[in-house]
Parts: C-alpha cells; structure tokens; sequence
C-alpha cells in the first residue's frame, strides 16, 4: 500500500475514519524506522506526559521537532501535561497538524484553541474517562476534535473502557450533527484493537488512536489495514 499522502494543512487527510498510530510504546530509539512502519497511517500519534499531570514522562517540543524531519504523516499531538495554556502553542508553531489539550488541565481552554487554530493547527480537547461530556458538549464549535480517552491517560498497554465513554462519543456525534460541524473529528484514544474499533466507530468516533494493536503486531502495516476495514464495514 501507498503511503498516506501528505495532508494540506488544517484539512482532514480524507473523509473517512482516520487510523493514528501512536508511538509511545514503539522503538524510540529508532524514530525513523518507527515512522517508517507506520507510513500509511493517516496521522502519527504523539503522546506527550510531563510527569505530572500523568504519572509517566515521555518526550518534549525538540524531539517532536525531530519527528517532524522524519515524516510527511500529520503529527497528532496529544498533551497530558500541566499548563497546555503555557506549553501548547510551542507544537503548532513546530507544525504540528493537530494539538490537543486536556480539558482538565486548560485554565482558559478556548483561548488556547484560538491561539493554536492562529498558529495554524486544529485544535483538540480530551477528556479522561471521569470527565463529564457536558464540560465541552457546548463549546464544539471552538475545536477541531474532541479526544475521548477511552483508557486512564499514562501508559499504553491498557483495557478499553467502554463504559460511560461510548454514551460520551454517541453525546457528542449528536451534538456535532445537530450543529452541522461536519469537520469535527470525533477521536478514541487506548486499548484500541479490531474489536474495540467497531464498537468506538458505531458510537461516532471517526478517528482511532491505537499504540499496541500497531506496534506489537510483527506487521504494523498489516494492523493499521486491518483498523480501516472494521472502520469501513461499521462506518
Ligand atoms: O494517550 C495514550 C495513553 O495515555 C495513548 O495514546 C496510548 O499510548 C495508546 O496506546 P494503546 O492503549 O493503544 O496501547
Ligand atoms: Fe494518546
């Protein structure tokens, strides 16, 4: 299979349900035999933790830098860090495609979607398991994409949950619908695998993060095949 073809900025890649590898437990130390297993993703999931606002520390701004000269895949940020307010701009000025915040973490949540769509970035907010879907069901229209973390944030390697999140998904599919935000993209992120997939697609989501189901299959492009078509057959 081709790789995906580079993405005009602030666009979606395709219409359809995007595949995300992320990279957080891949091979960090080969970062572009990493991106290279992952060349016919549609987006590159980055996982950025600060040892605060999770429990675990991964990678900044310069390394994302870095990946940015490895790929043309869109790099998808997604910030589990303390002060998005202060720290997320720096990722939209590197090129990110999207960044994303979590809600939990933002002081002036919108204001910082603002600053990154200026910058040229879609603009994503997550949600934790825990976080009511009503602290971001009327602000829709100021995102781009709408995290739903369907694993506590921290560490890949986790069990789908699938309770509360895919009322969440369903919730905010409506919402998007009623408002006509076509553009909006619905994103699941943890214990993503074919079966987990369907049942985030049949909810809404049109974006699938998935680390494990990618990385530890002996084909990753084989994996990321096999996302798009249940992403086909349920969407
Ligand atoms: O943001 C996170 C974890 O906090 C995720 O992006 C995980 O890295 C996805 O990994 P799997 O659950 O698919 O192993
Ligand atoms: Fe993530």
């Amino acid at each position: 299979m081709e790789p995906a073809a580079r993405c005009t900025p602030g666009r979606r890649p395709h219409a359809g349900v995007l595949i995300s590898p992320s990279i957080l437990n891949a091979d960090l130390g080969d970062l572009k035999g990493t991106l290279a297993r992952i060349a016919t993703a549609d987006t590159a999931h980055i996982d950025v933790m600060d040892g605060h606002f999770v429990p675990n520390l991964t990678l900044g701004a310069p390394v994302v830098q870095w990946i940015q000269r490895y790929t043309t895949i869109p790099l998808d940020v997604h910030l589990m860090i303390e002060d998005p307010d202060r720290w997320a701009p720096a990722y939209a000025e590197l090129g990110a495609w999207s960044v994303t915040f979590h809600m939990e973490a933002a002081t002036s949540p919108l204001s910082v979607a603002r600053t990154l769509r200026s910058l040229g970035a879609r603009a994503g907010v997550a949600l934790k398991p825990a976080t009511p879907v009503e602290t971001v069901i009327d602000l829709l229209e100021y995102f781009d994409q709408v995290l739903v973390m369907t694993v506590e944030p921290g560490f890949g390697g986790q069990q789908y949950i699938e309770a509360g999140t895919t009322r969440k998904l369903e919730r905010l599919r409506e919402r998007a619908s009623e408002q006509g935000l076509d553009d909006l993209v619905l994103q699941v992120d943890g214990g993503v695998t074919r079966h987990t997939a369907a049942i985030a697609v049949s909810a809404g989501a049109d974006s699938l993060v998935a680390g494990s189901s990618v990385f530890r299959s002996a084909d990753p492009a084989a994996a990321i095949a096999g996302l798009r078509e249940v992403a086909e057959s349920v969407g």
